[in-house]
């Protein structure tokens, strides 16, 4: 006892407090670091039990071959390999497990969602691509957010939504026709960069049925929304996404971004490899901010002067929104205290979420399927018989009869199957948990893997990765009609545009398959999916296009 008293005097002796205290942190820094990336995940983690990729390097886990990977197909290759309940661990010994069965996925999504929330990593990335909205909220925010906005996307509004597709899906056809005819007669049809032109038609969807703004981007290159959303699409690289991503997560950094201070100075963080896609993102989300604000304006003057009435008569999500606000209003003097209110700030991050949820997602499944059908071209020769013969004596079929057309949705419902434009989600365990006999621990990240989940031999059989749009007509006895394929997800979170993104995709195709033929351009082209916040063509999806001459 002397002994050790003498040691510790003489230590103190040789160091100052301060220098003692900055060693105990240091040590403690150190013990932590060694025990969450070696310790942990290697010899005590109830976790290390589940079946997965060897650990790698402890500094980065999984994360480089992730990163390398085609989205989703990582996942898949550990599914068939380790079986649906797979661990994996990423940087910094971070530990992830795969859910798959439909059992845990139930837990997950739908009667556990409250505990098993959007991990902050996602929803800060999601709030800064797509607005402070529905994507970023959770718990009981998000409980009332949603009920505000349901009956924006219910069936009958969606029913009266469906003519406003047409405008645009026409300008689409007439463009392509004349582009052909400009580059005179090709037997072998037309190339297109197929990806850039069904993104222009969605983002004019969007627009209108979302705010009822023209936005006309298929005819007119110089409209701002339409130069600004571009421009924020561009950043999307594989590259540019991992710099915002090691970004983001440090700590302090999402306030950050979101103040005025960091659009002031948003020139600073161009200076450093790291943060230099950071400068257009914050100018772009801004300028579309602006933008949502005056079409927010102008349809508050114009309920003020022409009566509310006008605003209800429109059909677009935001004076819908706008019209249940006013008569809640009107209904309670001012809004009580235990009512969601939506004020103006929180409209317009809802018109970002719109955009960012609603039209890269709508224009990935639309080029993936039409990549699908040209590699397919007896379902194609299928489909266009389905829908030239309501075309040619209906071009605009509304929304029953886009539902009636039994072989269309079996496509939209197969292509959004086997490429599902969201490949992968996260979330996390807000609390320990107990999946099937093993504890996880609270902190513990899920990976969805959708696009592994979508082609699951186990459910969809062996022929489970191929395009073959007639399994929907007769589903193997393993379909689980809501865990089976999740490409909206499903539950409280689940996507709010399904139906919406499902009509628009038939009222589209439809059009373009009745108009024109799609093929690969060259034999064998495959399809070159990239790691964005969607999965989206990175070649924008080359296919050359012939017009339909006799339906
Ligand atoms: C083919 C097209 C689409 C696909 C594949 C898709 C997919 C998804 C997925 C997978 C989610 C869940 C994300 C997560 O929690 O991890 C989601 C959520 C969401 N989607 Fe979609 N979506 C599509 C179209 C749309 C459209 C057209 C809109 C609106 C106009 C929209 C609005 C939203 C919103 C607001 C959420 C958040 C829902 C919530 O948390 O309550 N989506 N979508």
């Amino acid at each position: 006892m002397e002994t050790l008293e003498k040691m510790l005097s003489s230590v103190r002796g040789n160091f100052t407090s301060i220098q003692l205290v900055l060693l105990g942190v240091a040590g403690f820094v150190v013990f932590k670091i060694f025990f969450n990336v070696l310790l942990w995940p290697r010899f005590l983690s109830p976790l290390r039990k589940l079946p997965g990729p060897p650990l790698g390097n402890p500094v980065t886990g999984v994360f480089l071959e992730i990163a390398r990977a085609e989205p989703g197909i990582l996942q898949r290759d550990w599914v068939k390999a380790y079986g649906p309940n797979v661990r994996a661990v990423g940087p910094l010994g971070i530990e992830r497990i795969l859910l798959v069965k439909p059992e845990v996925l139930e837990r997950t999504l739908v009667s556990e969602w409250l505990d098993c929330p959007r991990p902050n990593f996602m929803r800060n990335i999601l709030g800064m691509a797509a607005g402070w909205g529905l994507l970023t909220v959770t718990g009981d925010e998000h409980k009332l957010m949603r009920k505000v906005m349901n009956p924006a996307f219910s069936i009958p509004n969606l029913m009266a939504q469906t003519d406003m597709y047409y405008g645009p899906i026409e300008t689409l056809v007439g463009t392509l026709k004349s582009q052909m005819t400009d580059q005179g007669s090709n037997p072998g049809g037309t190339e297109f960069h197929i990806y850039d032109w069904v993104s222009k038609v969605a983002l004019d969807i969007i627009c209108e049925t979302a705010f009822g703004y023209k936005c006309n981007s298929l005819l007119d290159p110089n409209n701002e929304l339409a130069i600004a959303y571009e421009q924020l699409l561009n950043l999307q690289s594989g590259e540019n996404q991992a710099k915002i991503t090691s970004f983001i997560v440090l700590p302090g950094v999402p306030a950050l971004l979101r103040s005025d201070w960091a659009y002031r100075h948003r020139d600073l963080f161009r200076k450093f490899p790291l943060t230099s896609p950071l400068t257009t993102m914050l100018d772009t989300t801004r300028r579309i901010r602006v933008i949502c604000a005056e079409i927010l304006a102008s349809k508050i003057a114009e309920s003020a002067v022409v009566g509310s009435s006008d605003t209800a008569s429109k059909k677009d999500i935001m004076s819908l929104l706008l019209t249940a606000r006013t008569s809640e209003d009107k209904e309670q003097g001012q809004a009580s205290p235990s009512a969601y209110r939506m004020s103006d700030r929180e409209l317009i991050e809802q018109m970002l979420t719109f955009l960012g949820a609603g039209h890269e997602t709508t224009a990935s499944g639309l080029a993936w399927t039409l990549y699908l059908l040209a590699c397919n071209q007896e379902a194609q020769s299928k489909l266009r018989a389905e829908v030239s013969e309501v075309i040619s004596t209906n071009p605009r079929p509304d929304y029953r009869t886009l539902k009636e057309l039994k072989y269309l949705d079996c496509v939209v419902q197969e292509g959004l199957r086997v490429l599902p434009p969201v490949p992968i989600t996260y979330r996390k365990a807000g609390r320990d948990l107990w999946f099937e006999g093993v504890r996880v621990p609270k902190g513990t990240l899920f990976t969805i893997p959708i696009r592994a989940i979508n082609t699951w031999k186990e459910v969809w059989g062996d022929d489970a990765e191929e395009f073959r749009p007639e399994r929907w007509l007769d589903l193997p006895p393993s379909y689980h009609p809501t865990f089976s394929t999740l490409s909206f997800l499903a539950g409280p979170h689940g996507c709010i545009g399904k139906t919406m993104a499902v009509m628009e995709m038939k009222a589209i195709l439809a059009v373009l398959i009745a108009n024109f033929e799609f093929h690969p351009t060259y034999e064998g082209q495959k399809a070159k999916p990239t790691a964005t916040v969607t999965m989206k063509p990175s070649d924008a999806m080359p296919l050359k296009i012939k017009m339909v001459t006799c339906q």
